[in-house]
C-alpha cells in the first residue's frame, strides 16, 4: 500500500486579481477552494491515475474536517489524527500577473499527536511506499521525517520525500527512493544561484553522493531533470498548453512518476508520466484529469 504522511494540510483559497497592488484593497475576478497540502495532492493525483493510498496527517479544527470530508469525497482512505487545538491552514494562492502565494504555518502539532502518527507508521510492512511531503509546522524540529525513516528504515519500505532544506538534507542517508526539489530549492539548499543545466546535474549529483536513489529537479515550464540510480541523466521538457494555475504540480509530478515507475519498472516512463502529470495540473484549475493526463503524454 501507499501511504502519504500530510503534516500541514491545507485548504488552497485560489483567488484571481487582474493587477495585484499591494497597500491596496484588491478585488477577486473569482475565487476557488481545493483542499491541499503536498501528500493529500499526491493521494488525489494517485487516485486520478488508478493506485490507491492512504492519506494520513494531522489536521484541526472546521477547516481540517472540511480537508477531511473533501479527501474522503474523491473516493481516498484516510486516517488523520485530529488535532486538540487551533485550524488547518488556509493558503491563499493570488493569480495576478504573476502567482503569489501566502502558506500559513499551521496548527502545533502535539507530543501526543506524533506518537498517534508513529504508531500507524509502525504498521506498514515490507514494500509498502510512504510519501513524506510538504512542510511542517515552525513548533516541530525540522528531523522529524528524519525520526520517522530512522524508525521505519530496516522495514524495507520506499520512501518518497518532497520537502526543502534540512527536513530533506536529514533523510538522505535513509537513501530515500525518490526527492524532488524544484531548481529554486536545489539553490537555497546549497546556498548557490543555479544559472545552467550542469549547476543544475551538479548540485543534483550532490544529493545523490549523499545518500538519495532518485533525485528529479523539477523546472516549471522548463521540464524536469531526473538523475537515476543507475547514474542516468534523464532530461524532459513540456508539454504545450496553456497554464491555469500550477499550483500541486509538483505534488502532481511525483505522483506521476511514482506510479509510472510502478506500472513499468522504467526510470524514463516514470519521467514521462511525472512530466503529463505535473503539466496537467499546470494546465487545470485545480489537479489534473486521467483524460488531460493521457493526452499530454502522447506528446512526450
Ligand atoms: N508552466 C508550466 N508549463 C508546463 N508544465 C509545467 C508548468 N509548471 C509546472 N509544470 C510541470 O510540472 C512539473 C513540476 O512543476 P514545478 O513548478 O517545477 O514544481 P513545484 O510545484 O514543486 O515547484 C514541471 O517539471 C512540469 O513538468
Ligand atoms: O507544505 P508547504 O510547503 O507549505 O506547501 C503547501 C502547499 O503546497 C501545495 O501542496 C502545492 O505544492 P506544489 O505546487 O509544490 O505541488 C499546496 O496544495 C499547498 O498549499
Amino acid at each position: 500500500m501507499i501511504y502519504t504522511v500530510t503534516f500541514n494540510p491545507a485548504l488552497d483559497y485560489v483567488v484571481r486579481v487582474e493587477q495585484l497592488i499591494t497597500g491596496h484593497v484588491n478585488r477577486t475576478t473569482s475565487e476557488e477552494i481545493y483542499y491541499g497540502g503536498k501528500g493529500i495532492n499526491v493521494s488525489v493525483l494517485l487516485q486520478t491515475l488508478g493506485l490507491d493510498s492512504v492519506a494520513l496527517g494531522f489536521i484541526a479544527g472546521f477547516t481540517g474536517e472540511e480537508i477531511e470530508k473533501g479527501v474522503k469525497a474523491q473516493g481516498i482512505q484516510t486516517d488523520f489524527i485530529r488535532l486538540p487545538e487551533g485550524i488547518s491552514r488556509i493558503n491563499l494562492k493570488i493569480k495576478s500577473e504573476s502567482e503569489t502565494e501566502i502558506n500559513a504555518n499551521g496548527p502545533s502539532i502535539t507530543e501526543s499527536a506524533i506518537t498517534d502518527l508513529f504508531e500507524k507508521l509502525d504498521k506498514l510492512v515490507a514494500g509498502d511506499t510512504l510519501v513524506l511531503a510538504g512542510s511542517i509546522p515552525s513548533t516541530l524540529p525540522d528531523n522529524i521525517y528524519e525520526q520517522i525513516m530512522e524508525r521505519l528504515y530496516k522495514k524495507d519500505i520506499r520512501f518518497v520525500v518532497d520537502a526543502t532544506n534540512d527536513l530533506l538534507k536529514n533523510v538522505l542517508k535513509y537513501k530515500p527512493f525518490l526527492i524532488k526539489p524544484n531548481n529554486h530549492e536545489l539553490g537555497e539548499m546549497f546556498g548557490v544561484t543555479l544559472e545552467t543545466e550542469d549547476d543544475i546535474i551538479r548540485y543534483a549529483y550532490e544529493l545523490q553522493n549523499m545518500g538519495a536513489r532518485n533525485v528529479l529537479i523539477s523546472m516549471a515550464s522548463e521540464g524536469a531533470i531526473l538523475i537515476d540510480e543507475n547514474n542516468m541523466v534523464h532530461r524532459m521538457g513540456v508539454p504545450s498548453g496553456k497554464v491555469v494555475n500550477s499550483v500541486g504540480a509538483g505534488d502532481s509530478m511525483v505522483a506521476g512518476f511514482l506510479a509510472g515507475y510502478m506500472k513499468t519498472g522504467e526510470y524514463s516512463e516514470a519521467l514521462r508520466l511525472g512530466t503529463a502529470s505535473g503539466s496537467a495540473t499546470a494546465f487545470s484549475p485545480g489537479l489534473g484529469s486521467k483524460e488531460l493526463i493521457e493526452t499530454l503524454l502522447q506528446k512526450l
